[in-house]
C-alpha cells in the first residue's frame, strides 16, 4: 500500500461516535489457504483516494444475499503498521490529548474489535518484530513532551502531587519502585512473550508470592523499535508541563480487575486472587464514573511506559483456543493519562508548586475476539468465558448500531451503553458533558479546583479486523454491527419486468461497481450512511426525469424490488418458521424430560423417606417394650415387697388398725403406680403412631394396627395382667391372713381391714376390668 497516498486522505469527518476503520488480516506465512477468499475490497470511487467498501459474498451458497459495507477507510492485506497508524488519525488523538493550545484537552480512545484471530492485539499491541499502536503512540507522546515532562526521579513530590489530585482514590507510585518489584535483574535467562498463556490466579507474577523465581518477570532485554516513528512529534503547550501516568486493567467477565496490582491471599480459599474494582462516581468525582481504586504508575520515559505496558500483559489472561493459540481471554484496558498543569518556576528543581493538574487520557483497548464455541473448540471454563465475550460484544454492536443511526439522525435514540461493564468503559466519555472537567484538581489539596468549562466529549476510533478467509458467518456478523452503512444484494430470477426495465440501472451506494443483474438491491434499516452521499434509499425523486415513462419505469421498478424484498422476507420466515417449530418440539420434549426427572426424584424420596421410617418404627418398637418389660418387672418387685409384708403380719398377727392402714396405703401406692405407668405407656404409644401423620395409614397396615396394639398390650396390657394377677395372688393371700386371724379370735369388730382391703380392692378391680387398660 502507498502510505504517501494513504496518509494524505485525512480520514472523513463524520458525526459518528466513532470513526470505524476495516483492517483485513494476511494469509499466515507458510500457511495453505484452503478456505474460499469471502471478502471483496471494492475500488475506490475516485483515484488515487483509499478505499471506502468491502463486499461480502457467502460462500458456497448462491441463495444468501450480497452484503456491501462502508467504514472510513479499508486497510487491504499489504497494510503496514506504519500506515495503519497514519491514517487511522492516531496522532490527531495525541494531539488532543496533549493539548498543545491550551486547556485540558480530549479523552481519545482507540480500539480493536475483530472474529477471534483476526488480528486485532497484532494492531493494537504488536508482535516481537513489531510495534502495535500502543507503541508507536507512547513513542509520539514521550518525543512530543521533551523537556516539558515531569518525573519522579527529579521531583520527589511528584508522586504526592499527582495521587492527592487523583479522583480515582488510586496508588500512585513511580516507574522505578514499580518495575522493581516485578522484574527480575536481567539474566542470561530468555525473555517471556508478553502473551504468555493464562498466568493461573494463584501464581501471579506479581505480589507477596513464596518464591522470587515465581514472582518475577525476566526483564526484557530488547523491545521492538519498528516501526520507525522518530520523525513524528505533535506540538504541546509550551506554557505547561505534564507527567505521564500509565494504568491497566481487562474486563473479564463483566467484572474489572486491576493488571498492575498484586493479587491478595484470599482468607478462605488462601489462594492469591486479583480483587474486582467498581466502575463508580467516587467523593473527588461525584458526577463521573471512574475505575476506582486502580494502580497508577507515573513514568519518566518511553522506556519505563514500555516495560509497565509488558507486566501487565504478562497478566492479562490469555489462552489457547482452536482459532488463536494465544487468544484474548479478557478486554484489556492500556490508559495512558497525559497530566498537565502551568509550568511555575517555584518547582523547577524539584520543589512543589501550586497548579492545578489537568489533563486527559489516552486509552487503548484490545478487545476479546467473538468466536463460536464450534471452531474455537472450547469448553468449560473457555467456553463460558466465551459466552460472556460474545455477550458483551452483542452489547457493544447494540451501541455501534444505535450511534450510527443517532448521528444520522435516522433513529435518534438513547446508546445503550449502561448494558455492561465493557460499553460503560467505552462509551461514558463519549457524550458532551455540562458538568466540569473532571480531572482538574488543585495539586496542593483534594479539593476541586474552579474549573467551569465543559469535558469534551472523547474522540473514539474503531479498527475492526477480518480474515477474508477465516469465518465467513462470525465475520459478516462483527462487520454487520461495526460498519457505519449496509447494503444487502439479493440474488434472484430475471423476471419480465426486469428484462423490459434492464436499461434503468438501480442506484448504488458511490464506490461500489454496477452490480451485475440478475440481483436487485435493497438496503436494511440496520444503519445510516455517515455522509449524505452515501445515501441507500430509491426514491423516484432521485431519477430527476419529467419523462412520465421514466416515472412509471422508476415505479415498476420499485414495484418490482417490493416483491422481490417479499419474496425474500418470505423465505426467511419460512425458515424462522421451521426453526421456531424444531424449538418448540425441542421445548416441549425438554418438558416431558423434566417431568419424567422430577416423577423419578419424587419416587426416590419416597422410597429414602419410607426406609427411614421403617428403622425409626423398629426403633421406637424395641424401646417400647424393653420399656413393658422394666415396667412389668418394678410392679413384680412391689408386688412381692408387698406379698411379703401382708405375709409377715399375717404369721405374726398384728395389732388390726395399724396394719389396716399400711395396707390401704400400699394398695393406694400400688393402683397410683399402674396408674402412672399407663400413662406413660399411653404417651409412648402416642408418639410411636404419631410419628408421622401422614404415613400412618400406610405403617398400619404393613406393620399391622393390630400387631402394634397386640405388642402394645403384650408389652404394657401384658404388665397390667400380670399385675391383676399378682393382685389377685395378694387378695388370696390377705384372705389366708384374715382366715388365719379370724381362727385365732383376733378380728376386732366391723373395721376388720380385710373387709377394707377387699371392698377397696373390688371395686377398683371391677371397674377396671371393664375398661380397655391399652
Ligand atoms: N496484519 C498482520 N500481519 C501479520 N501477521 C498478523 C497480522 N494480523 C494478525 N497476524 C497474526 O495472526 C495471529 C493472530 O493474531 P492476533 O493474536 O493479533 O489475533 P486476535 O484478533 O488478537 O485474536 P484474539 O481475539 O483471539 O486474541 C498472530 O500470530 C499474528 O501475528
Amino acid at each position: 500500500m502507498d502510505t504517501s497516498t494513504m496518509s494524505s486522505s485525512a480520514p472523513p469527518k463524520s458525526h459518528n461516535l466513532f470513526q470505524v476503520f476495516l483492517r483485513l488480516r494476511p494469509p499466515q506465512a507458510g500457511a495453505s489457504q484452503s478456505a474460499e477468499r469471502f471478502l471483496a475490497v471494492e475500488p475506490p470511487a475516485k483515484e488515487h483516494t483509499a478505499p471506502t467498501h468491502i463486499t461480502l459474498n457467502p460462500p458456497n451458497d448462491s441463495r444468501r444475499a450480497i452484503e456491501k459495507f462502508a467504514f472510513t477507510q479499508v486497510f487491504e492485506e499489504d497494510s503496514t503498521q506504519l500506515d495503519v497508524f497514519h491514517c487511522t488519525g492516531v496522532i490527531p488523538l495525541v494531539e488532543g490529548v496533549l493539548a498543545p493550545h491550551g486547556g485540558d484537552g480530549t479523552d481519545a480512545l482507540l480500539a480493536t474489535l475483530g472474529v477471534t484471530g483476526s488480528g486485532k492485539s497484532h494492531t493494537i499491541l504488536g508482535s516481537k518484530t513489531q510495534r502495535g499502536m500502543t507503541q508507536l503512540a507512547l513513542d509520539v507522546i514521550f518525543r512530543s513532551l521533551g523537556h516539558n515532562l515531569l518525573d519522579c526521579a527529579s521531583h520527589p513530590y511528584l508522586e504526592a502531587s499527582i495521587s492527592g489530585s487523583d479522583p480515582s482514590e488510586a496508588a500512585v507510585c513511580s516507574a522505578s519502585a514499580f518495575l522493581e518489584t516485578v522484574y527480575a535483574d536481567p539474566q542470561d535467562r530468555p525473555r517471556p512473550s508478553s502473551r504468555a498463556p493464562t498466568p493461573m490466579i494463584g501464581e501471579s507474577t506479581m505480589g507477596p508470592p513464596q518464591t522470587p523465581s515465581r514472582r518475577l518477570l525476566t526483564r526484557p532485554s530488547a523491545l521492538p523499535h519498528q516501526p520507525d516513528v522518530s520523525a513524528l512529534s505533535v506540538p504541546c503547550d509550551p506554557a505547561a508541563e505534564y507527567a505521564v501516568v500509565i494504568s491497566m486493567y481487562e474486563v473479564y467477565n463483566d467484572r474489572i480487575f486491576d493488571l498492575l496490582s498484586p493479587p491478595v491471599k484470599s482468607a478462605a480459599t488462601k489462594e492469591y486472587r486479583r480483587r474486582p474494582l467498581l466502575f463508580k462516581p467516587t467523593e473527588a468525582s461525584p458526577d463521573r464514573k471512574v475505575v476506582a481504586g486502580l494502580r497508577k504508575v507515573v513514568c519518566g520515559s518511553l522506556q519505563q511506559a514500555l516495560m509497565v505496558l509488558e507486566a501487565g500483559l504478562h497478566e492479562r489472561r490469555v489462552a489457547g483456543t482452536g482459532s488463536n493459540s494465544v487468544s484474548s481471554r479478557s478486554h484489556g484496558f492500556f490508559c495512558v493519562e497525559v497530566r498537565k498543569r502551568a509550568r511555575s518556576g517555584r518547582h523547577r528543581h524539584g520543589g512543589e508548586g501550586g497548579g492545578v493538574w489537568g489533563g486527559s487520557t489516552l486509552t487503548v483497548v484490545d478487545l476479546a475476539g467473538s468466536e463460536r464455541a464450534r471452531d474455537a473448540k472450547t469448553a468449560g471454563a473457555t467456553l463460558a468465558e466465551a459466552g460472556k465475550i460474545n455477550e458483551s460484544l452483542m452489547y457493544l454492536g447494540q451501541c455501534l448500531q444505535m450511534q450510527s443511526d443517532a448521528a444520522n439522525n435516522a433513529k435518534p435514540g438513547v446508546v445503550p451503553f449502561r448494558q455492561c461493564k465493557l460499553t460503560e468503559l467505552l462509551f461514558s466519555n463519549s457524550f458532551p458533558s455540562t458538568s466540569t472537567s473532571s480531572t482538574s484538581y488543585s495539586s496542593s489539596s483534594t479539593t476541586r479546583a474552579n474549573n467551569n468549562s465543559p469535558r469534551n466529549p472523547q474522540k473514539a476510533v474503531m479498527i475492526v479486523t477480518a480474515d477474508p478467509h477465516g469465518d465467513f458467518n462470525a465475520t459478516s456478523q462483527i462487520l454487520r454491527y461495526s460498519a457505519l452503512a449496509r447494503e444487502i444484494t439479493v440474488p434472484r430470477i430475471p423476471s419480465i419486468t426486469q428484462t423490459i426495465l434492464a436499461p434503468v440501472a438501480p442506484q448504488s451506494m458511490p464506490g461500489s461497481s454496477p452490480l451485475s443483474s440478475p440481483t436487485m438491491q435493497h438496503s436494511r434499516p440496520f444503519f445510516s450512511p455517515s455522509s449524505p452521499n452515501m445515501s441507500r434509499t430509491f426514491s423516484p425523486s432521485s431519477v430527476a426525469s419529467d419523462d412520465h415513462r421514466g416515472t412509471m419505469e422508476m415505479a415498476a421498478l420499485e414495484i418490482a424490488r417490493l416483491a422481490e424484498e417479499n419474496e425474500y422476507l418470505r423465505q426467511a420466515m419460512g425458515a424462522e418458521q421451521v426453526a421456531r417449530q424444531e424449538a418448540q418440539a425441542h421445548l416441549l420434549s425438554m418438558e416431558d424430560r423434566m417431568v419424567d426427572l422430577e416423577q423419578a426424584i419424587r419416587e426416590d424420596c419416597v422410597n429414602e423417606f419410607e426406609r427411614r421410617m421403617e428403622v425409626e418404627v423398629a426403633r421406637w418398637r424395641a424401646a417400647a417394650a424393653a420399656e413393658a418389660e422394666r415396667v412389668e418387672e418394678h410392679v413384680n418387685a412391689k408386688i412381692e415387697i408387698l406379698a411379703r409384708v401382708f405375709g409377715t403380719e399375717g404369721e405374726g398377727g398384728s395389732d388390726g388398725e395399724e396394719g389396716e392402714d399400711k395396707e390401704n396405703v400400699l394398695v393406694e401406692d400400688v393402683w397410683g403406680e399402674n396408674e402412672r405407668l399407663r400413662r406413660e405407656v399411653e404417651v409412648l404409644r402416642r408418639e410411636l403412631v404419631g410419628m408421622s401423620p401422614t404415613r400412618r395409614m400406610p405403617l398400619r397396615e404393613r406393620g399391622g394396627e393390630g400387631g402394634e396394639q397386640q405388642q402394645q398390650q403384650r408389652g404394657s396390657g401384658g404388665g397390667a395382667g400380670g399385675l391383676q394377677r399378682k393382685m389377685e395372688r395378694l387378695r388370696v393371700s390377705d384372705e389366708a391372713a384374715a382366715a388365719a386371724r379370724s381362727s385365732s379370735g383376733s378380728v376386732r369388730g366391723t373395721g376388720s381391714p380385710t373387709k377394707k382391703v377387699r371392698k377397696l380392692g373390688a371395686k377398683r378391680w371391677d371397674s377396671m376390668e371393664d375398661e380397655e387398660m391399652f
